[in-house]
């Protein structure tokens, strides 16, 4: 589908927006973006494939409004494993609120708890569904509120898709396949599509399936050929049995013990009663394939043992109306559940799995298994009136490497696998956007393998529902809210419903498809082989654009067949198209024809009239916008003028001011020079009175300089000069005064170099008179010291004259022993006594010892301590006589 489709898509999921654009309504096309040309090839494409003739198309778009729905997704939580309750994994993260709502809380060990611990996150967080569906939900209750439904859709011929989403070991495959005890929805609902068109089938294999929503007649060659093909794959199951027995990978699902339970779970009885004439009649067909590694393959082909060998690779191709199919899909005619099941089984054992960290049977692909059915009226020749398809997609899951630690080829898929659900993801969010606004951006359904077959789904071929599935395990939480957040999209995305109205032709009258078919046939006769139906307006498609000529060719060649067929057969044709019945048919063809060459000049015209009506509008819209830039244009130069203007403001401003400083500046700097000037010409050792009147001369100048500057831009005519003229003037002035500026600051630095060399002896005298400060300092402690000095000698003075008084004293005590002394010597018994003392002083001298008389002893002695007492006082005084001089000597030399 080509944007213009696109566009036209997204107005018609928004009803408020135009549905087709102006052309064919008369009336000037509202503009609401700029028009891009690249948009004008798809435009015509889009608009062509609306108006084609079928009319059914029309009926299409008209009732395709009011069936547009939301995406349905439904939720299923799995229940715990032993080994993750074993583990801790149950948390209370997942609670189921009601059958519409879940609450999600964040365990401790998630990345939002840590979050929230850090101030930000949101805790719990509610997801509402279409419907949830807890852990004790059996596959039946869960078959019946989900696909059931939809099975009875699918044989009123509406298209349905059904695909899972979930992280890895979340329990997609087991809600899609089951177990063989407990069968999932896929079988289910074979076996109620069969159980329901009991009686009904089309046991012919003449009617097949084709491209997308077509079907085309088959040879009785090309029957035998599918036939040989369905015994061919049927004949592989028994194949892959014996290989599969010795294959590594067991699960029940996939033995023959498996099949046998499985294919009797089937008999179980559910079905809907068909309120059908019984000459219509259900033919049912089968693919199954799977997008492994952005591979398409087909799992019903064989696989070779030898692993050089390549399997076969399948490729998307599109139909005339942009419907994504893929070419080349192997379809089965199938007659029963059992034989579905064998081809299920078959794509099963074909299937990517692998044992990864998270579950032992993961899915490596995305598998899609459709059922296509074509509602036949088997009367006289069986007339196709329905094809709908019922496709079934099992999602592989999302994983994180940091969980399952996969490398190698494991790690390649995983990749893959995110990346397409990453797609998924973006085709949702653009969906949902372009629902929202009016601003149409791209979707990039293209992007990968799977979004690419998706988008007839989300785009007008059927009916969607997503089911997802989540696990409660606190380990992948974060993984889980995501996937929620996910579905949170999905569910508010539209889903365009087209099929819905595939009208019921009435008996008699040629179905919409026959009637396509037809024309195609006729318009490839009449153009010729390899001619195209439809111009190729969006030839840039990465996959295969429909090889019309060759499938025209293949149904040329299946008519030429027929016709040969019929020319053998002449029995055969008398039975089945009478004269009458081939007339009309020719009549019938011949208007179409007609009809069509109608339709051509109409196409032609309408082209003609588009490319006028857009030719218009883009002259129109290159006029408008060479105005707008024009005027803008305008608005820029007045705004440049303006801004010169308050720039040459600003520089006057600067100027002036500069002046100014100037002024003030040279009068402060040549008190400062003059004061100098008088301080040191007094000492005679720089002179400096020379030097400053340079410098005022200098200074002069420059202001003089300044000034011309001022008077000169004061003197530019603001009105006529042009700004350019003001702006060289202008940058001119600034060069000169950034000159005068770089004078001005080498005078200064000349000046201070100066100023510091006067400042030299100034500083020798600064240091001197610290030196005084210092020798003052320390003559007043001398001063204070010879106070204390002077304290203390008095002290001694006051000692002295003390002691003065206590030799007076000893004298006069002295004095009086002495005299008192000089009276006992005048006694002569005295002197007696003191000869005889003599006497026995001597004798004992010579008799060495005498006994002394003890009466005398005591005053001999006396006299003797007062004469030594006297002696030490009077050295004493001397001593302090000779101190006391000494003291005062100091004194005397200090002061
Ligand atoms: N509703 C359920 N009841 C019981 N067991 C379940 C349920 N859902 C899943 N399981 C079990 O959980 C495990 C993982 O399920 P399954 O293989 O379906 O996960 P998956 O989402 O398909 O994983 P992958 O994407 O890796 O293929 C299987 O052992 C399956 O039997």
């Amino acid at each position: 589908m080509g944007s213009f489709g696109k566009k036209c898509l997204m107005e018609l999921l928004d009803p408020s927006a135009k549905c087709r654009p102006s052309f064919l309504e008369g009336e000037e096309p509202e503009k609401t973006e700029a028009t891009y040309v690249e948009d004008l090839k798809t435009d015509l494409s889009g608009e062509f494939s609306s108006v084609s003739s079928s009319s059914d198309t029309i009926q299409l778009s008209q009732s395709s409004v009011s069936s547009s729905e939301y995406l349905q997704v439904y939720l299923r939580v799995r229940p715990f494993t032993a080994s993750e309750l074993e583990q801790n994994e149950s948390q209370d993260c997942v609670t189921v609120e009601s059958s519409t709502s879940v609450m999600l809380k964040a365990p401790k060990s998630s990345f939002l708890c840590r979050l929230s611990d850090k101030g930000s996150g949101q805790m719990a967080q509610r997801f509402n569904f279409s419907r949830v569906y807890g852990p004790e939900t059996t596959q039946k209750q869960f078959f019946e509120g989900t696909v059931k439904s939809l099975i009875k859709d699918f044989l009123n011929g509406q298209n349905s898709l059904v695909f899972t989403y979930g992280i890895t070991n979340a329990g997609k495959t087991y809600t899609f396949q089951g177990s063989q005890h407990d069968l999932g929805i896929l079988p289910r609902s074979i076996n109620m599509l069969f159980n329901s068109i009991e009686g009904k089938l089309y046991e012919r294999m003449d009617l097949k399936p084709q491209r997308c929503r077509e079907f085309c007649r088959l040879t009785k060659e090309q029957v035998k050929e599918e036939m040989a093909l369905k015994n061919s794959v049927f004949g592989l199951v028994k194949e892959v049995d014996s290989q599969s027995s010795r294959s590594t990978i067991s699960s029940d699902v996939y033995s023959s013990a498996g099949q046998e339970a499985f294919e009797e779970n089937l008999t179980e009885l559910e079905q809907f009663s068909l309120n059908t004439p019984d000459h219509v009649k259900f033919s049912v067909w089968i693919s199954f394939c799977e997008v492994y590694n952005e591979c398409i393959y087909d799992l019903l082909d064989p696989i070779s043992n030898d692993k050089s060998q390549k399997r076969r690779r399948l490729r998307l191709a599109q139909d005339i109306k942009g419907n994504s199919y893929i070419k080349d899909l192997k379809w089965i005619p199938i007659f029963g559940p059992k034989e579905a099941c064998t081809v299920l089984n078959l794509g099963k054992k074909h299937q990517s799995i692998a044992c990864t960290k998270l579950n032992s049977l993961s899915s490596r692909s995305h598998s899609i298994f459709t059922i296509r059915t074509l509602c036949i009226e088997d009367t006289g020749v069986p007339r196709v009136t329905k094809v709908s398809e019922f496709s079934l997609c099992d999602l592989a899951g999302s994983e994180r490497y940091a969980k399952t630690q996969n490398e190698g080829e494991r790690l390649k898929e995983a990749g893959n696998i995110n990346t397409s659900l990453l797609i998924l993801g973006k085709c949702f969010n653009a969906l949902r956007n372009n629902q929202q606004s009016k601003f149409q951006q791209h979707v990039p359904f293209r992007e990968s393998k799977l979004t690419h077959y998706l988008q007839g789904f989300f785009c007008s071929r059927g009916k969607a529902c997503m089911i997802v599935n989540i696990n409660q395990c606190a380990s992948v939480y974060d993984e889980t809210l995501h996937v929620l957040k996910f579905s949170a999209v999905a569910q508010k995305v539209v889903v365009l419903n087209t099929s819905k109205s595939v009208p019921s032709l009435p008996v008699g009258q040629t179905s919409a498809r026959e009637v396509s078919f037809i024309i195609n046939n006729a318009d490839n006769k009449m153009w010729g082989k390899g001619r195209k139906a439809t111009m190729d307006w969006d030839m840039s498609l990465e996959d295969v654009m429909e090889d019309e000529g060759g499938d025209i060719e293949e149904e040329e060649k299946c008519c030429t067949k027929e016709s040969l067929e019929d020319d053998n057969n002449d029995e055969d044709d008398a039975i089945l198209i009478s004269k009458d019945e081939y007339e009309t048919l020719l009549n019938t063809l011949e208007s179409l024809k007609s009809k069509l060459i109608e339709e051509k000049k109409e196409k032609l015209f309408l082209e003609l009239r588009i490319r006028k009506e857009v030719t218009e509008e883009l002259s129109q819209h290159f006029v408008q916008r060479d105005y707008d830039f024009s005027e803008r244009l305008e608005k820029e130069k007045q705004l440049l003028e303006e801004r010169s203007d308050e720039r040459l403001e600003i520089y006057k401003d600067l100027v002036n001011k500069y002046t100014q400083y100037l002024e003030e500046g040279d009068y402060e700097r040549d008190e400062a020079l003059a004061e100098h000037s008088k301080t040191l010409d007094g000492d005679g050792n720089v002179s400096l009175k020379g030097f400053i009147g340079g410098i005022q001369k200098d200074v002069a100048e420059i202001k003089k300089q300044a000034e011309a500057a001022h008077h000169h831009i004061e003197s530019i005519p603001e009105s006529q000069e042009d700004s350019a003229t003001i702006e060289s003037k202008l940058a001119q002035v600034t060069a000169e005064l950034a000159n005068t500026r770089e004078a001005l600051s080498k005078k200064n630095s000349e000046l201070e170099k100066y100023i510091d060399k006067v400042n030299q002896p100034n500083e020798e005298l600064q240091n001197a008179y610290k030196k005084i400060d210092v020798q003052n300092e320390r003559i007043q402690q001398l001063m204070e010291d010879v106070q204390q000095k002077d304290e203390v000698i008095n002290r001694l003075q006051d000692l002295l004259a003390k002691c003065e008084d206590s030799v007076n004293d000893y004298e006069r005590t002295v004095k009086t022993i002495k005299e008192e002394i000089l009276k006992v010597d005048s006694n002569t018994e005295f002197d007696q006594l003191l000869k005889d003392e003599r006497g026995s002083r001597k004798r004992s001298n010579e008799n060495a010892q005498e006994e002394q008389p003890p009466k005398k002893k005591g005053i001999i002695s006396t006299s003797t301590e007062l004469q030594t007492k006297l002696v030490c006082k009077r050295k004493q005084v001397a001593n302090t006589g000779r101190k006391i001089f000494q003291l005062k000597k100091r004194k005397s030399t200090a002061a």
